[in-house]
Parts: C-alpha cells; sequence; structure tokens
C-alpha cells in the first residue's frame, strides 16, 4: 500500500519551504495542506500538541515536527536518492552546527518583540541582536525602524557574512553536494527583497559569493519550484507592519 504523506505548513514560511525543498529532492509525493494559523486544524493541534506549530509532516499517521528534525528523517526514510546529511560524523556534526546556527532561538524571541512593550521588549531586541542569527535579524528588520533597524541591519549583514565565509569556495554549504545546511538557509531567500527594501540595502553587493550560491541553488527545481515569491513574501510582510503599526 502506498505511503499516506501530509505536509501541514503554510505558503510563506520559511519552515514549511524546507520540508518541501527536502521531499522534492526524495521525489516523494505528499499532500500539502495550507494551515490558518489563526485558526488552527483539528489535525494540526492533534499531531503536535506541544508546540502546536507548522510544519508536521504526518507519515502513515505518525507525526514529526520541527523542520530541521523532518528533513533529518526525511532523508533517513527515503535514502534512496540525493543525501542531505554527510555520512562522516564529524561533518554530520558540523552539518547540524550550521544548521542550528542559521535559525536558533528565532521566532519565539521575534514574535515576543513584536507583541511585548517597554521593558520586556528591550530584553528581548538586546536578546535577539546578540544572537547575530540570519532568521531573527531578518524579522527585526523587517518590523523595525531607525536606530534599532540600523543595528539589526549590520547584524544582518554580519550573518550573511559569517555564512559566506563558512561556504568559503564550495559550492554548496554541503561540499559538492546540495546538503542540509543548504536546505536550511535557501528558503530564506524569499525574504531579501523585504530584508532589502526595509533596511534599504543591497545584498548581492554585500555577499556576492552568497547570493552566487542563491542562483546555483535556484537551477535546481526542488528549490526554484519551492521557493514562495519574493514579491509576494514583500507585499505579506507589508500588509503585517501595517496592521502592527495600526494596533
Ligand atoms: N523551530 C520550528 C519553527 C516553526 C515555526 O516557527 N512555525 C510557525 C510558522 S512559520 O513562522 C508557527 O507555526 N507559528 C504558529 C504559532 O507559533 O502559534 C521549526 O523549525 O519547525
Amino acid at each position: 500500500m502506498a505511503d499516506e504523506i501530509i505536509l501541514l505548513g503554510t505558503w510563506i514560511s520559511i519552515f514549511s519551504t524546507r520540508v518541501k525543498i527536502a521531499l522534492a529532492e526524495k521525489e516523494v509525493d505528499y499532500e500539502f495542506r495550507e494551515e490558518d494559523l489563526s485558526n488552527k486544524s483539528p489535525l494540526l493541534l492533534k499531531a503536535n500538541p506541544v508546540n502546536k506549530q507548522i510544519p508536521v509532516l504526518i507519515h502513515n499517521g505518525k507525526p514529526v515536527y520541527e523542520s530541521l528534525i523532518i528533513v533529518e528523517y526525511i532523508d533517513e526514510v527515503w535514502n534512496h536518492k540525493s543525501p542531505l546529511l554527510p555520512s562522516d560524523p564529524h561533518q554530520l556534526a558540523q552539518a547540524r552546527f550550521w544548521a542550528d546556527y542559521v535559525d536558533k532561538k528565532m521566532y519565539i524571541a521575534g514574535r515576543q518583540l513584536m507583541f511585548s512593550t517597554g521593558e520586556a521588549q528591550e530584553t528581548v531586541k538586546n536578546d535577539l541582536i546578540g544572537c547575530l542569527k540570519m532568521y531573527i535579524a531578518g524579522r527585526q528588520l523587517m518590523f523595525s525602524t531607525g536606530e534599532a533597524q540600523e543595528t539589526v541591519k549590520n547584524d544582518l549583514i554580519g550573518c550573511l557574512k559569517v555564512l559566506e565565509g563558512e561556504l568559503g569556495d564550495k559550492p554548496y554549504f554541503g561540499g559538492e553536494t546540495f546538503g542540509i545546511v543548504d536546505v536550511a538557509l535557501i528558503p530564506n531567500y524569499s525574504f531579501f527583497f523585504a530584508y532589502e527594501q526595509f533596511g534599504n540595502f543591497s545584498i548581492v553587493a554585500e555577499c556576492p559569493a552568497l547570493v552566487a550560491w542563491v542562483h546555483r541553488c535556484m537551477e535546481k527545481k526542488s528549490v526554484s519550484k519551492h521557493l514562495p515569491d519574493q514579491h509576494k513574501v514583500y507585499d505579506c510582510v507589508l500588509e503585517r507592519k501595517k496592521k502592527l503599526e495600526a494596533e
């Protein structure tokens, strides 16, 4: 009997896009279900009762959550092609470090920043700025203004430069082949246009080698077919900013 594979996610989510790319790399067919996070489905609440977050991969009724864990699960279950994790233990440890580097502590702190005020917001903001992680800095860049935004823009550029340094002259973060760190990072590209518009800077001017890596990844159908359109993402972020400012 064919596997039943359901992916609960949202079109704009960096984390959902990671899973779509991993499944596409393995040529695994699945059903995607768009979640409304303001009115979560009973299936999502049942499948991920702890964090109640997307993405969740439900494989023959068994749920797997946390995007990087889902990507590892996919790599282990469908190991017939396109390995995403290195077999060498040290290279595996390094890959896990860099995948975690890309997105540690991001979303919770980012949400707190947007919805907290005064002292609490100040603490979280410094915590976030100290993180130097791309997704955190990127979210801040889009939802902050003035001084704070300038600081965050430099953090984001700093983060991109650290990643560009790690890439070096390898075609991919996985070395000669596209791997889990590439899967972890490339979905952020959907936000690059928004980062540049709100932060008024050019990523290619700051990190040309990283942008060359982006174009290399975009030549892969598993990537280009699944990355949300940058302008659609920008319009969506603009909408959210307007709603936040109106509140
Ligand atoms: N560490 C997790 C993050 C998932 C997440 O933040 N999901 C968000 C939407 S994407 O921005 C989410 O589900 N938010 C709803 C909520 O937090 O209630 C992962 O890697 O899968």
